[in-house]
């Protein structure tokens, strides 16, 4: 593969499985698109995500935030979001572009990584997205819906969350996670398979 086609990618690939679900899915793509370019060209340097071609971004990375929305709508209709740990934006920006009725806030403590994500914000016109520079601890006021990807590990984050009230968490797992944690919660697992056998990927519903 030359240089040239690892930067550009027919993410129009994404528009038959997604288009149905999501409305304006094809001016979403436009702006995953640019943000997948930039998100190339900036990891090569700092390496945030872990992707080599855009098309493997797009398969590991977007579709993986994406494929939970149609496995859960319900949840991810709701007004407000607070994202954990966005790191380079995944996959609060990537949700925060598809779902524009919504506010999403994404939580990142890193400098660099909030400076990446204004950069793009700006650059893209997303208008229902704040960037926030602070830890989960020392957050006071938490919406009532989470995401949260690769963060901590299941029981940080629950032990962190455990005395917020009304807070439903959408969790990205890896693929082994310690479940014992899990057992006096209402929660709803759900397994899915990446295209192109990029592996398979847990997500988890907890209701606190
Ligand atoms: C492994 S990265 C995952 C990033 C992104 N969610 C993804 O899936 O690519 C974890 C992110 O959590 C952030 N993080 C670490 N400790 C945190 C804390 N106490 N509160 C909020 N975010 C934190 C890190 O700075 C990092 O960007």
């Amino acid at each position: 593969m030359t240089k040239k086609d690892e930067i550009l990618f027919d993410s129009r690939k994404f528009d038959l499985l997604f288009m149905k679900y999501l409305p304006n899915f094809t001016e979403c793509l436009d702006k995953i698109s640019i943000y997948s370019e930039k998100l190339f060209l900036y990891n090569k340097r700092h390496s945030l995500v872990s992707f080599n071609t855009v098309e493997e971004f797009f398969f590991k990375h977007v579709y993986d935030s994406l494929l939970p929305t149609l496995l859960c709508p319900t949840f991810f209709n709701a007004k407000e979001f607070l994202d954990i740990g966005s790191g380079a934006g995944i996959p609060g920006l990537i949700l925060s572009i598809c779902f524009p009725e919504s506010l999403w806030v994404l939580l990142e403590p890193k400098y660099k990584r909030v400076v990446f994500l204004e950069g793009l914000i700006l650059e893209l016109g997303i208008k229902n997205v704040i960037v926030l520079q602070e830890r989960l601890e020392d957050i006071r006021e938490i919406p009532e819906k989470v995401t949260s990807r690769a963060t901590f590990p299941l029981k940080k984050m629950i032990s962190i969350l455990k005395d917020r009230r009304n807070l439903t968490l959408a969790l990205w797992l890896g693929k082994s996670f310690d479940s014992s944690v899990l057992n006096k919660l209402d929660y709803e697992t759900f397994n899915y398979a990446l295209p192109e056998k990029f592996g398979t990927r847990k997500f988890l519903l907890i209701k606190l």
